[in-house]
């Protein structure tokens, strides 16, 4: 496979360089656990309390704003419980045609900086009958719809068990009432027809989505426990006859805010 980045520079070696501006930066040597919220997500950071300290993106190596409206470009340092916990406040998307690396960039980093978990979190559309909107769904299993690997090379990474069996036992003893779901990773950016959600129905899919997969499958590269959370922004394309847009997608992640920062922050503290 071609190497997906177009960075002159070793994909690991700016992730080392951006981990190392971020501990210069935050004074915090090791961080143990990174959130990565997605689209409408920010507002439940508001739930976790006031950072140690805020990073811009844009000021590490290897990091650009986030162009998805939502998406804040932000790291934030924080201690909860008794961890040192960083929360990447956007990512960017495969769709922004920069190429894979910088996608996952931020779990590499995250891996670089310290840390032994990672907590993805997304908006996507719900494919199960019974789904509704403002809905949190524990991730069990991915489709990469998307065909594409952030890993170049004879790099054979094992993905069984790949969303964290344990974290989730963690999130359902948290609330009991959290459902789990296979997430389908389309490219986008465009929202799927219905005849394509159809398609993902009948491929076992209970969620679809524009993320997470490609970040999942660098931080299990790099031995990272990965823990996969959607939470449900609109109902797929063509379950209502209504058209998708995203601003109903933030619009959600706001409502749900508090249940999802609580519940974020409790999983944090307990993992
Ligand atoms: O970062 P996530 O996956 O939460 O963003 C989703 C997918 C698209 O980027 C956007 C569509 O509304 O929301
Ligand atoms: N691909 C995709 N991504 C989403 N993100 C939020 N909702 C959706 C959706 O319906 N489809």
């Amino acid at each position: 496979m071609t190497p997906s980045t177009t960075s002159p520079q070793d994909p690991n070696a700016l992730a080392e360089a951006a981990a190392t501006s971020l501990a210069e930066r935050t004074g915090v040597r090791k961080h143990d656990l990174a959130v990565v919220l997605g689209s409408g997500w920010q507002p439940a950071a508001e739930e976790f309390g006031t950072p140690d300290s805020e990073v811009d993106m844009a000021d590490l190596a290897g990091f650009e704003a986030p162009s998805a409206i939502g998406h804040s470009g932000k790291i934030w340092s924080m201690t909860m419980a008794d961890k040192k916990v960083l929360v990447l406040l956007g990512r960017t998307h495969g769709y922004e045609g920069r190429g894979l690396d910088p996608v996952v960039h931020g779990v590499r980093t995250i891996a670089a900086a310290g840390c032994g978990s990672v907590v993805l979190t997304n908006a996507a559309g719900g494919l199960r009958e019974g789904m509704s909107v403002g809905q949190p769904v524990l991730i069990s299993d991915h489709l990469n719809m998307t065909t594409r690997s952030p890993l170049v090379g004879a790099n054979f990474v094992d993905l069984t068990d790949l969303y964290s069996p344990r974290l989730r036992a963690i999130a359902k003893d948290i609330d009991s009432s959290l459902e789990e779901g296979v997430y389908a990773a389309m490219p986008g950016p465009h929202f799927e027809t219905p005849a394509e959600i159809r398609m993902l129905r009948t491929l076992g899919a209970d969620l679809v989505g524009m993320s997470t997969v490609p970040e999942a499958i660098a931080a299990r590269a790099e031995g990272t426990e990965v823990f996969g959370l959607s939470l449900v922004t609109n109902l797929a394309a063509g379950v209502t006859g209504e058209p998708l847009n995203h601003q109903e997608v933030l619009d959600a992640g706001k409502a749900a805010a508090t249940r999802m920062g609580t519940l974020l922050k409790e999983l944090v503290e307990r993992s």
